[in-house]
């Protein structure tokens, strides 16, 4: 394997639940993805989109119904052993015992690599440091998920799987999770980790995939998931204006009383039109503030545009068809 190949590579990935049966459901319906080497990359999805389900095939807790994925140049299903002391896992539930201590369990894992990280470093790492002599029972859910974490990271893992790190946990340890991950990536580990938190993944993604309904709906950068969805202009006018008043081709202009909102994909040619009528007007635009798409009007409208779930075999969506899919570089 070249420094060049995937670290991650999916194609066509299925997995199906159950019987081939109507009682059967399929929570992976034919997933296309790409993790390059040194990067971290954001799996982010509506509640049930297939997000776990998919994490585990690629970390070979799975196999798929169909399809193939490849870490590290391995099937990591069929070559478990291979990719074991490369990868670091942190699940949704770690379910270590509980009647070990903090500083115990991580131990045992420590055992499993052969260079790993000094037990009390991994703790200080994931802020556990003082509580290495609690038994795992006694921690509280934000410790438990700061445990997973250490159990991910003590073998100094090549790539770092995180289901949900940072949920359950307050806004300041959240905000160290982050610090964190981010000091790994730019050690060079590749990161593949899952969140609901929109802020997570604009703050700490390369490229991300949105999923929806068993599919990458959308992928790229945040800049380019956004860069379809409209940007916005509001300001308020001294009185309340007619919209024959406002010439802005290829908008969606909206009033309420004095206030306007403006929607446009052009933003830079939009704004340019906006003050060159206010200025030919004399008209001063009260509030004046233009913005790009968030990532969270993108997911928003991505979960409102596609429909309820199609039968397993008809692999049409609103997004599919628009050419969106497999849109991840
Ligand atoms: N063991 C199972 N048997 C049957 N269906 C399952 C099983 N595990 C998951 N599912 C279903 O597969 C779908 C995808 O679940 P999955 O946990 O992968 O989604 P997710 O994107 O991780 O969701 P969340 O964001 O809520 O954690 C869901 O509809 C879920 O009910």
């Amino acid at each position: 394997m070249t420094s060049f190949s995937p670290v991650v590579e999916a194609r066509g990935l299925r997995r199906r639940y159950g019987s081939a049966q109507a009682s059967g459901f399929t929570a992976v319906r034919g997933l296309d993805l790409t993790v390059r080497r040194g990067e971290l990359f954001a799996l982010l999805g509506t509640n049930g989109a297939g997000k776990t389900s998919t994490m585990e095939l690629i970390e070979g807790l799975a196999r798929p119904t169909a399809g193939t994925v490849k870490v590290l140049g391995h099937d990591p299903f069929r070559e478990r052993a291979v990719l074991r002391p490369r990868i670091g896992i942190m699940l949704q539930e770690g379910g270590f015992p509980g009647d070990l201590t903090v500083a115990e369990t991580v131990t045992g894992w420590a055992a499993l690599a052969s260079t790993p990280r000094p037990v009390a470093q991994t703790l200080d790492l994931v802020g556990l440091g003082e509580r290495a002599a609690v038994r795992v029972k006694q921690l509280s859910g934000g410790e438990k998920r700061r445990l997973d974490l250490a159990v991910a990271l003590v073998g100094r893992p090549e790539v770092l799987f995180l289901d949900e790190p940072s949920t359950g946990l307050d806004p300041q340890a959240r905000a160290a999770v982050w610090e964190l991950v981010r000091e790994l990536r730019d050690e060079g580990t590749t990161i593949l980790l899952t969140t609901h938190y929109l802020e997570e993944a604009e703050q700490l993604a390369d490229r991300l995939a949105i999923m929806h309904q068993g599919r990458v709906v959308t992928g790229g950068t945040v800049a380019e998931v956004i860069a379809d969805r409209p940007a916005r202009i509001s300001f308020e006018l001294p009185e309340q204006p007619s919209s024959s008043l406002l010439p802005l081709p290829g908008t969606e202009v909206r009033f309420a009383g004095r206030k306007v909102t403006v929607r446009t994909t052009e933003l830079q040619r939009t704004l340019t039109e906006l003050l060159g009528w206010a200025d030919a007007q004399g008209v001063t635009l009260h509030g004046l503030d233009a913005r790009s798409a968030t990532l969270e009007e993108a997911f928003l409208a991505i979960a409102a545009e596609v429909g309820a779930p199609e039968p397993d075999d008809e692999p049409t969506t609103p997004a599919r068809r628009r050419g969106l899919i497999g849109a991840q570089r």
